[in-house]
């Protein structure tokens, strides 16, 4: 569609910006905090929490602080919150057995969440690197990131989730496979009614800096992720990998990092139609905290800005550390 204009003068298209009643009025694209779904970091302990120091005003949580902040989210009209734990390195193992271990920190705080606030989603992370002594999503034998063992892994993970109650499962760890070993999993074991929101597009990406430091992955990790993750070059393949998720099951579909690869965003939407969110990922958030911080950027500004750029991307919705300070910001 090519939209009329007249010529000037007859047309002059400040007319409709000139009062905030008029922008009102032609806005195309709303944010709302039900666009948000927030990531929180749990660290085992009691009402306690620990600065991310490369990610200013997040904080590692403990178990009744992760409750107690579904509280807030639901008072703010955040519809989920996204779990992810924290892990010392004395904890890591090579078989990652406490991934599906039902009392490890993550499925506690499924279980505390829905406790606390039974109105919120709980949406839980599918990787093996909080619990891998490599930091690797997946297993690694001889050097290389094995798969379908992996994914083995990730179906007994993803099960412990669902009965602690979770409701959108977050496959992240780009195992081919995983998706449709999941789902056929899910409706076996009775659990028909859990989402999965998969990280299809997920990008091997130097922006994820600061969440490893959050979840104590940074010294752990040896090598990149490379041959699993997204070639930060490749679009096409974002469009197949959409297609084989939801042909496996997925509900919803995930790009990720966020705002450098808002083009992918609008090309899945265009292309599915289907429920698509994009991760605005750490070291956005910590861009734009920094710059906001020495003075250089308007914090708010830039914050409520870049999370409208994702809604007109065609996003339906936002993981985003912002979720609880935009979410105060639109009176929620
Ligand atoms: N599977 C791990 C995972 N899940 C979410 C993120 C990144 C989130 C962020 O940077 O905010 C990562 C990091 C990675 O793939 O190394």
């Amino acid at each position: 569609m090519k939209p009329t204009v007249a010529p000037f003068p007859a047309a002059r298209l400040r007319r409709l910006r000139g009062t905030p009643a008029l922008r009102a009025m032609v806005r195309e694209t709303t944010l709302t905090p039900a666009d948000f779904i927030w990531p929180v970091f749990v660290m085992d302990g009691h009402d306690a929490e620990e600065p991310i120091p490369s990610m200013p005003g997040v904080s590692r949580l403990t178990v009744d602080r992760v409750a107690k902040a579904a509280r807030r989210a639901e008072a703010l009209g955040i519809p989920a919150i996204c779990i992810f734990p924290y892990t010392p390195q004395e904890a890591r193992t090579e078989d990652c057995a406490m991934a599906w271990d039902p009392d490890n920190i993550a499925n506690r705080a499924i279980r505390a969440v829905k406790d606390a606030a039974p109105g919120i989603a709980v949406m839980t992370d599918i990787a093996l690197d909080p619990y891998n002594i490599n930091g690797q999503d997946g297993y690694v034998e001889d050097g290389e990131i094995v798969n379908d063992r992996t994914v083995e892994a990730l179906v007994k993970m993803a099960l412990a989730q669902a009965a602690c109650g979770a409701d959108i499962l977050g496959p992240s760890d780009m195992m081919d496979g995983r998706i449709g070993a999941m789902r056929t999993a899910l409706e076996s074991e009775g659990y028909q009614k859990v989402a999965i929101l998969s990280y299809t597009a997920k990008y091997a990406s130097a922006f994820y800096g600061p969440f490893r430091d959050a979840v104590g992955a940074s010294g752990a990790l040896k090598g990149d992720k490379t041959t699993y993750q997204m070639d930060p070059s490749n679009s096409d393949e974002a469009l197949r990998l959409v297609e084989r998720d939801l042909a496996e099951g997925a509900d919803m579909i995930m790009v990720k990092p966020g705002m450098p690869y808002l083009d992918i965003c609008r090309r899945v939407k265009d292309s599915f139609g289907v429920p698509t969110f994009a991760y605005q990922v750490s070291g956005e958030y910590a861009m734009l905290k920094a710059a906001s911080q020495n003075g250089w950027l308007d914090g708010p500004k830039v914050m409520m800005e870049s999370l409208m750029a994702f809604r007109r991307a065609g996003c339906d919705g936002i993981l985003t550390y912002f979720a609880p300070e935009a979410a105060e910001l639109l009176g929620g």
